[in-house]
Formats: structure tokens, sequence, C-alpha cells
């Protein structure tokens, strides 16, 4: 389980993530909701252990994950929102060094980089410098180097960019197979149908403040609302977005 405790983060003394509490469940996604600049990357990072909150904490089954860093990345899986890769090297060469760090040993290593890299469509690819991948090819990478050592927690910031709509199906199947084997897993995304789909919960952010954290279908009921799409408007916009794509054209035509 992983719990966030009134975790704040402050850029200059300006909240960018103001005093969050949530729990993720093994078994469950948890749907990391918010409009650009919300807040979620901030949030993310601090659960990592790549930034220091300023006030709170993150708990991993029940222990602060300050408490021994190492111990829990090694039961993470992150999948970060952007592709930090190392260009020069190959596919199977990126994922090869992610495994050794991970101590999966080498015969196993193998035998996993290889089904990775054939489920995904990169078995042809795995001797091409990643600087020569596509955008999908690399976040494909991400997401094999994330998985390889089958962590208890997966973290996934914006997991869809740039993949195609087969892999995008897949991706979506997979974040399911992941919970239904009991791991706990948050999903930080804008595409809001993929998270009505696939989160039992959703924590939706608002200028780094959570204004919601409970299940779609009750969120639905209670806001009367027919959509994650309507009520994630009212919540987290509260703009009309059709009056804003029309003062949008007229700013152009001015
Ligand atoms: N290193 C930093 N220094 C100063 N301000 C920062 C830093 N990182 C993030 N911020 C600010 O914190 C706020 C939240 O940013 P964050 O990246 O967490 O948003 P986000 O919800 O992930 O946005 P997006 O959906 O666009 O990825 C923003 O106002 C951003 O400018």
């Amino acid at each position: 389980m992983l719990e966030l405790r009134s975790l704040t983060k402050r850029f200059s003394g300006i909240p960018a993530v103001d005093d969050v509490s949530f729990t993720a469940l093994p078994g469950q996604v948890t749907g990391y909701l918010g409009p650009n600049g919300s807040g979620k990357s901030t949030t993310v990072k601090m659960i990592t252990g790549l930034l220091e909150p300023s006030e709170g904490h993150v708990l991993w089954q029940g222990t602060d994950v300050r408490a021994d860093l190492t111990a829990f990345q090694a039961q993470l899986g992150y999948v970060p929102e952007e592709p930090y890769l190392y260009p020069h090297l190959t596919g199977a060469e990126y994922l090869e060094l992610t495994g050794e760090l991970r101590l999966i040993p080498r015969q196993r290593l193998w035998l996993k980089i290889e089904a990775f890299l054939r489920e995904f469509g990169l078995w042809e690819d795995r001797y091409t410098a990643i600087a020569s991948y596509s955008k999908g090819m690399r976040q494909k990478i991400l997401l094999a180097a994330a998985l390889l050592h089958d962590p208890a927690l997966v973290i996934l910031d914006e997991p869809f960019s740039g993949l195609d709509v087969h892999s995008a199906l897949v991706l979506r199947r997979l974040i399911q197979t992941l919970a239904e084997s009991g791991k706990t897993v948050l999903f930080s995304s804008h595409e809001l149908e993929t998270v009505e789909r696939v989160c039992s919960r959703v924590v939706i952010l608002h200028k780094g403040k959570a204004v919601a954290n409970d299940s779609v279908e009750n969120l639905r009921g209670l806001m009367e609302l027919p959509t994650l799409e309507a009520i994630f408007t009212q919540l987290a916009l509260r703009q009309d977005p059709d009056e804003m794509a029309q003062r949008l054209a007229e700013a152009m035509r001015q």
C-alpha cells in the first residue's frame, strides 16, 4: 500500500503540491489527474525519491520511503513523463543495463529482455541506437525498463505518450493485468477515457490541492455528472472548454 500524508512541495515559497493525502491500494489502479501545472509530476517525483518534500511523508507498506530509499526503489517501477534514455545505447543494451542495475540474474534477464522486445515489436531493432528510435519506440523501452524487475509498485506518468492505437490498447490491458495480479498502480494521465476504464479510484488535483478522492462511480453519483470528463471539467478546469476555444479562435483573428 502506498500512502501520501500531507505531502507538500514549495518552489521558492510557492506551493506546487499542497497538503495532498491519499492511499493507493494493491490490486487497484489509482488515477492521478489534474490540468497542466497542477502538480502531478511533482508529486510523482516526491514519491519516487527524485524530489524531497517540503512537508509530509510518503509511506510504502507503512514505512516512510525516505528511511531506506534504495530498498523502496527496488520495489518500484516508474515510467517518467520525460523519456530520459541514453541515446547512444541500443534498446537491448539499455534494458541490459537497467536489468543489471536491478541485479536480475543474467540468464533470466535475457529471457525477459527478449520477451519484452518481441511483444513490443522491437526485436528487429534491438541493435539499433535509441537515438534513431521513434517516440513510441522509446516509450516502449521505458515501459519495459520499468517492468523488467516485476515491481510491486508501478507508477506511470503519461505512459501512453507516442504509442499507436494498438500499443495503447495493449498497455491499457496491461495496466489492468498488473493490478489484477496484486500490484499497486498509480496512473497519471490526461486521457480521461482510459482513466475512466482502468481506474478503481481517482484523485483530482487543482492548483496543487486534491479536490476529489473517490471512485469514478461515486463521483458520478455525487456530482450528478455522466462522465469523468464532465467531473474533471467542473472540479479542475472550472472553465467552459467551448468558450475558451471560441476566445482562442477570436484571438487568432485579431
Ligand atoms: N523545478 C521546479 N522549479 C520551480 N517550479 C517548478 C519546478 N517543477 C515544477 N514546478 C512548478 O510546479 C507546478 C506543478 O508542475 P508539475 O510539473 O508538477 O505539473 P503537472 O501537473 O505534472 O503538469 P503537466 O500536466 O503539464 O505535466 C507548476 O507551476 C510548475 O511550474
